[in-house]
């Protein structure tokens, strides 16, 4: 409660409040409100000397668009007799200052006169800082809502408390139908029984984020119940004394298809679709610790088209590449399934015959060249018949490595070569 008193009287309290403090007094044949008192700090609110200002109203101390306002809340402060509390924007000299106002009426015992006191505390710098924070905080949205990657943060009981467009899009479920909810929601049951340890273990780590597939593939479960990989990458900070995580999670199932396509095109020949010698190679690699530990043999052919280089320079390249491709139809359908075919070179292939002993190889040869004698391939109005030239090797000798069986190979097709082609040399 407080008690009228003159100017003078009050001065020296008031001065001492570290706020902007002034009574006002109501004119009634106006309605008006007359500015009594006030100490030091509220100059800083009129924007001038206090003496200028004491014994004028409202509105000839205040431009309208600050006085209007007061002058209403003052009337209203005094026709319920309750404290008001406002927020006043004055602009001095293109820089506006932002004032927390407290208005209470004063009980007066009198002479009947009726008037307002009035507290100030500047809250620009405040305001300042909210803006600040607004706009950072709005970045911050419109930066997690159009990320590409589903962002996902969990409260200290693991429940959903932000779930981005893009996890929405992921995972099939709105924002709505999930926050508040759980996390292992999304995520298929196997794993969620040790999901709560995982998650103990990060916040008790050095680290403040790390990724969760350096151990095993993780997987995401959509809302209409199917699994899908993902890459994901949790943080955490500490609000309040509660540990938030935050996921950032990517779809990989695009990416592991298209993995998974690379590896296969690296597997194979462009022209043939055969194996490639990289193939080959880890194939042979397999066999041989097969051989080492079972103990069974295995073999090779290594077959060469006849002055292939002849037909391309008669019919063209294009006819060579022809003759190629027929030539790889041809071991394809008289060979068996288990055979490994590949393309070693240019105009050479490797046949592996897993289990197979020499003898048997070399009828498998054999009957490639016959076959491939016989064969005619048409190229425009070409007929081009080729014949081969192979050698076979088996393995069957532990100390023997790669390189040198593929040598031994390599030298058995040379001799076939020089002893005049279209034969088999074992
Ligand atoms: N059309 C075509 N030609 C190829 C390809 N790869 C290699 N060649 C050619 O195959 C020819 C091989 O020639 P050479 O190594 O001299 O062997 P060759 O003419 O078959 O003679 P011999 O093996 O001794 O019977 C070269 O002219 C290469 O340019 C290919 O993918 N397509």
């Amino acid at each position: 409660m407080f008690f009228q008193g003159n100017h003078d009287d009050m001065t020296d309290s008031i001065e001492a409040i570290g706020a902007g403090f002034a009574v006002y007094e109501l004119v009634p044949e106006d309605g008006s409100f007359e500015l009594v008192s006030c100490n030091d700090l509220y100059e800083d609110i009129l924007g001038k000397k206090k003496d200028t200002a004491i014994g004028k109203s409202l509105h000839a101390i205040f431009p309208r668009y600050i006085s209007q306002p007061l002058v209403e809340t003052f009337h209203r402060c005094k026709a319920k007799q309750v404290a008001l509390e406002s927020e006043v924007i004055i602009e001095y000299k293109g820089r506006e200052r932002h004032w927390r106002s407290i208005i209470s009426p004063i009980l007066d015992s009198n002479q009947g006169k009726l008037r307002i006191i009035q507290t100030c505390v500047e809250i620009t710098e405040k305001k300042i800082l909210e803006r600040k924070l607004t706009k950072s905080m709005k970045r911050f949205e419109a930066v997690v809502q159009s990320a590409y990657d589903g962002i996902i943060t969990v409260d200290g009981n693991q429940n959903i408390k932000l779930f981005n467009q893009a996890a929405e899009q992921i995972f099939g479920f709105t924002q709505d139908e999930l926050l508040g909810e759980p996390l292992t929601r999304l995520m298929p049951q196997r794993y969620r029984k040790n999901h709560g340890a995982y998650v103990e273990g990060f916040k008790e780590s050095v680290v403040d984020s790390r990724s969760m597939q350096t151990r095993a593939p993780v997987h995401g479960l959509r809302k209409d119940g199917s699994e899908f990989p993902i890459e994901v990458t949790i943080s955490k900070i500490n609000i309040d004394n509660s540990t938030e995580l935050t996921a950032v999670i990517r779809d990989i199932s695009e990416k592991n298809r298209l993995m998974e396509e690379l590896l296969l095109a690296s597997q194979e020949d462009f022209l043939t679709g055969l194996y490639n010698r990289r193939k080959l190679t880890e194939l042979i690699n397999l066999e041989i610790k097969r051989y080492k530990r079972f103990g069974r043999p295995f073999s090779f052919i290594l077959a060469d088209i006849d002055y292939f280089k002849a037909i391309n320079d008669q019919y063209g390249h294009d006819c060579g590449d022809e003759v190629i491709k027929a030539f790889a139809q041809l071991m394809r359908s008289s060979l068996r399934d288990t055979d490994a075919i590949g393309r070693w070179g240019g105009e050479e292939f490797l046949i592996l015959l897993p289990e197979a002993e020499l003898d048997h190889a070399c009828q498998v040869a054999e009957k490639l060249r016959q076959n491939s004698e016989q064969l005619s391939t048409r190229y425009e109005d070409e007929e081009i018949k080729f014949t081969i030239s192979a050698g076979v090797a088996e393995y069957s000798d532990a100390n023997v490595d790669r390189a040198a069986i593929v040598k031994k190979v390599d030298q058995l097709m040379y001799h076939a070569k020089k002893e005049g082609r279209n034969r088999i040399v074992s």
